[in-house]
């Protein structure tokens, strides 16, 4: 683990050096350099998101001074280039436990910190109360039960940073204060959020509990909503393709009395459709792998590359997980949440008649002049009515026509074909949309315990904000939208809280203070989703609009927001592309489907 007294003795003997350094001048002169020395080096390649390199000096004779980077690249630096060198505070050489403590604070030092801790496989590191993680993608020996013992009661900075130390402070801040706390995670898909949640929760569970019932319920109900709402993607084999908000009740002695999750924002496109080399919901490839024959013929299903909706991927196993053993945990898990058998069959029901409606076929025709188009006559469509429990006549003209009820009149138009496929998506979507909230509502009625047999004042809670961070994809949709509006969100509580209040603070109380430029996103927010005719009411309004297109809504949110500086107008007329300028980074979402 961390050498403390070795790195305060390295301090010491380097911060001699760098205040004679930052005396003589703040740009290096070749001729104070020595091999040895560490210095920020500034390639200056104008890429996006270039911050300098740290870098080590070996060589300084013949005027050229020879620096090895931390990506173990050589550079030589003339003594022209002088100025795309700086010297490096000596925290940034060895790292420190709380950024807060660098002396180069800012987007390079903080880069260099978490690489040289991650390097020796400390991933965690504070900022101030903040934890930041970086994902080791392996198996670290830190969360056992000695850890978990270790970690228990213990001040913030007392020990190495880690995931229990912010876990540990909740529990006993709630306990001394009797306030209700709450953690959030965000960042990238694959940055370890969803791990993160879990630790925290076998830590709350370990440290408060006697093992009990409702315990273990809470801790089961992950397994089931990762099989309904995680899938494998390029980025993560185990991706939540949805928001969630968990909240942990303690009774007034500290134990876990219940839990209660929300859900934000499924991913339901992923159902009908998968990019290259990504998987539709883990459940569908488990039940095709652990189902008994006998179940899967009742169900009419066979193997998971005959199905379209679970192949549009191309790719239907996940290296690593055993789709087989993830069924019988699901299973298990169920049953701890009180599913029933015949609940557990409705569901396999509902999900098997998703694949059957993905693998129908239709042909075109043409009906008084209007296009149409006709189911292709196979099993797939009777099983999907059977299993649905409907009529399969009435499922084939739901799939196929539009009926329109005016002034009591019914009128039935015939759909083309792709406004057919369109209809099929949108229903299956339905269906799976409905039946994960279902899912939720009923690990819900298992382990929530309403408070109104108890005064509010008894019970406390811990939450823990599980969300999707900012996305941006080679194409992005309303999805993305409502994700970086999300994360926006995130940022602008962020903001509020560590700049704008903290400050507000330090002028009430008169401390004299150093203003500290932050950027606030508010504008965003504004013009995304707050203030009249923002993105979201117009994009609302033109959907509800009968003569709605793509093309009127981009349109009006050209005219409304053109001027200001967090939108990017499409630069012609052909383009169905429109850019924000967020926190991030800029997104352009397609308005196209
Ligand atoms: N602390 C950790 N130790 C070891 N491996 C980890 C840790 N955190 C994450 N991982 C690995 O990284 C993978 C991705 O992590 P996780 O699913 O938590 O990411 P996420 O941020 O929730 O992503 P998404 O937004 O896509 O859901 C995990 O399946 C696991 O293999």
């Amino acid at each position: 683990m961390y050498k403390h007294r070795e790195y305060v003795e390295l301090y010491e003997k380097d911060l001699a050096k760098w205040a004679l350094l930052r005396n003589v001048n703040t740009v290096m002169k070749h001729s104070t350099l020595l091999p040895g020395d560490y210095v920020w080096l500034d390639l200056k390649t104008g890429r996006e998101f270039e911050v300098p390199i740290g870098a080590v000096v070996k060589l300084c004779d013949s005027g050229q001074i020879q620096v090895l980077d931390d990506e173990g690249n050589e550079h030589w630096i003339s003594p022209q280039n002088a100025t795309n060198i700086k010297p490096m505070h000596p925290t940034s050489i060895h790292g420190v436990e709380d950024m807060i403590r660098l002396g180069d604070l800012n987007e390079a030092g903080i880069l260099r910190n978490l690489l040289i801790r991650y390097r020796e496989k400390l991933i965690y590191t504070y900022t101030g109360s903040i934890l930041v993680a970086v994902n080791p993608y392996q198996l670290l020996p830190i969360y056992t039960a000695d850890q978990i013992r270790l970690y228990t009661n213990k001040k913030i900075g007392e020990l190495p940073p880690h995931i229990f130390a912010i876990a540990d402070n909740c529990y006993f801040n709630m306990q001394r204060n009797n306030r209700d706390q709450c953690c959030i995670i965000s960042g990238e898909s694959g940055a370890g959020k969803t791990e993160s949640t879990k630790l925290i929760l076998q830590f709350l569970a370990a440290i408060s509990g006697q093992h009990s019932w409702i315990e273990q319920q809470v801790l089961e109900a992950n397994p089931i909503l990762e099989a309904f709402g995680n899938a494998k993607t390029i980025r993560n084999d185990n991706s939540s393709r949805f928001g969630k908000y968990i909240d942990i009740h303690f009774n007034k002695r500290g134990a876990i009395e219940g839990a209660k999750i929300e859900q934000y924002l499924l991913e339901k496109s992923r159902v009908c459709r998968q990019a290259h080399d990504e998987r539709n919901y883990h459940v569908f490839y488990c039940m095709l792998k652990g189902m008994t024959g006998e179940e899967k013929k009742k169900l009419g299903l066979s193997k998971a590359t005959d199905f379209t909706y679970l192949t549009m991927g191309k790719c239907t196993v996940c290296d690593g997980r055993d789709d087989m053993k993830e069924y019988s945990n699901i299973r298990s898990a169920m049953k701890v949440l009180m599913f029933t058998d015949k609940e557990n069959w409705e569901i396999s029901k509902l999900l098997a008649s998703i694949l059957h409606m993905g693998n129908i076929r239709y042909e075109a025709r043409t009906y008084d002049n209007l296009d149409a188009c006709e189911v292709v006559r196979c099993p797939h469509l009777t099983t999907a009515a059977t299993l649905l429990e409907v009529d399969s006549k009435d499922l084939m003209n739901c799939l196929t026509s539009r009926t329109l009820i005016t002034r009591g009149e019914t009128v039935s138009t015939p759909l083309s074909m792709d406004q057919a496929l369109d209809v099929r998506d949108a229903f299956v979507k339905g269906i799976y949309g409905r039946l994960f909230v279902w899912i939720v509502e009923k690990i819900n009625a298992a382990i929530y315990k309403p408070t109104s047999s108890q005064p509010k004042a008894l019970r406390r809670s811990i939450g823990l904000l599980d969300i999707f961070g900012f996305e941006n994809f080679t194409v992005n949709s309303f999805e993305q939208l409502c994700i970086n509006f999300a994360n926006e969100n995130l940022q602008q509580f962020f903001v509020r809280h560590v700049f704008k209040l903290e400050q507000e603070e330090y002028n009430l109380e008169h401390i004299n203070w150093q203003h500290i430029e932050f950027t606030d996103n508010q504008d965003a927010l504004d013009m995304i989703a707050i203030k009249p005719m923002n993105i979201i009411s117009l994009i609302d309004e033109e959907s509800r609009f009968p003569k709605g297109t793509d093309t009127t809504m981009l349109n009006k949110l050209n005219f409304q927001h053109k001027l200001n500086t967090y939108y990017i107008p499409p630069k012609n007329n052909h383009e169905t592309q429109f850019g924000i300028h967020h926190f991030a980074g800029v997104v352009y979402y397609e308005t196209r489907g």
